[in-house]
């Protein structure tokens, strides 16, 4: 039995894992699941299991096993395997250590590819030649995993990605994991990345997912949903790329939201994105400008920014100056009622 993947990966560079690969030899997944104490739903059709952990992970119990593809960016056709033939089958040589635990308990690292050292050197390599023409969703692979834990592209990598365009328009596989690139930490990081590897095309200008990024690394709130309405925005044909991706409909509405004039307050998807796709857009008066026309600080401030919002929900306010109006002659009226 072995760990195997990303879980491998991201404990040897000191993140903890998400969920857990574990390979088994053939015929021993369910009986292990159940050794395992732990709740599991075995899946028949696959011979695999997934495992509840105590802290809610996830555990997926699989079979060891060879894989090749007779149609290159078709589905694999798997063969039960060595864990060694199940380590070769992978994308990344940093995706190929397995750390193997014997029957006495006893703990070893794996690694036939050579993964250790291209982790060491922060580089994803592929295993052989063909694998972007294999699988050509590798590469977007490549560009998420890459962005995520700051590995550069080996030469092998850069040698395959025309392959990998080659094949991307008849490879479903490589659109969804276009839309996961969506769902990373950074995805501007993982967009520019592609881009940077001559795979530009796959997806409209990162700019402003970059932008998106740095307001992440700020501290800002910014929802995947706004990623891919920004994405959206920067597409030449929005509908041909949300039906790609498999967006739905909630990146388009928000697009649409950002680009209206209705009133959205501070820290909002829709005003963040307005401020980056209409820089000219106005913000809207604060507690500032109404002390600034004299009104004593307290009740009377918030009264004052109470019915500006309530003229911006009712579509009466457009700019600076038609809010500075309002206001002045909010402020005249309440003053007469005094
Ligand atoms: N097209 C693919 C998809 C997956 N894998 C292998 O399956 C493992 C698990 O896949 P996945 O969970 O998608 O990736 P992780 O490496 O675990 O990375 P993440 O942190 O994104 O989950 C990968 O490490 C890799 O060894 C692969 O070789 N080729
Ligand atoms: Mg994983």
């Amino acid at each position: 039995m072995a760990l195997v993947g990303g879980a491998v990966r991201d404990a040897l560079l000191g993140h903890t894992p998400l969920d857990l690969d574990v390979v088994v030899p053939g015929g021993q997944v369910e009986a292990l699941a159940r050794a395992s104490g732990r709740p599991f739903v075995f899946h028949p059709a696959f011979g695999n299991a997934t495992l509840t952990l105590p802290d809610g992970r996830t555990a997926d119990l699989v079979q060891a096993r060879r894989e090749h593809y007779p149609v290159p960016g078709g589905n694999p056709v798997p063969a039960p395997g060595t864990l060694d033939d199940d380590l070769r089958r992978r994308d990344f040589s940093v995706n190929a250590l397995a750390l193997q635990v014997s029957p006495s308990g006893e703990v070893t690292l794996r690694d036939t590819t050579g993964g250790l050292n291209d982790l060491e050197a922060r580089v994803l390599r592929p295993l052989h030649g063909r694998s972007f023409e294999d699988d050509p969703s590798r590469l977007v692979r490549a560009a998420r995993v890459g962005a995520r834990l700051e590995l550069r592209a080996h030469p092998e990598l850069l040698a395959q990605v025309p392959a990998a365009l080659a094949l991307a328009p008849q490879t479903p596989r490589l659109w969804a994991e276009l839309k996961l690139l969506l769902q990373e930490p950074r995805p501007g990081q993982a967009a520019a990345q592609l881009a940077d590897w001559g795979a530009g095309g796959l997806l409209p200008d990162p700019a402003l997912l970059l932008a998106l990024d740095r307001l992440r690394d700020e501290g800002q709130i910014i929802p995947d949903t706004a990623y891919a309405a920004a994405l959206l925005h920067a597409a030449p044909d929005p509908a041909a790329l949300a039906r790609l991706l498999t967006l739905g409909e909630r990146p388009g509405a928000l697009l649409a939201r950002a680009l209206s004039d209705t009133f959205f307050p501070p820290g909002t998807p829709e005003r963040t994105l307005r401020a980056l796709l209409r820089p000219d857009a106005y913000a809207g008066l604060t507690g500032k400008d109404v002390l600034a026309l004299g009104v004593p600080p307290g009740r009377a401030v918030g009264a004052a920014l109470a019915h500006l919002a309530a003229l911006r929900r009712a579509g009466h306010l457009r700019s600076p100056d038609e809010e500075r109006a309002a206001l002045k002659a909010f402020v005249a009226t309440e003053g007469r009622q005094d």
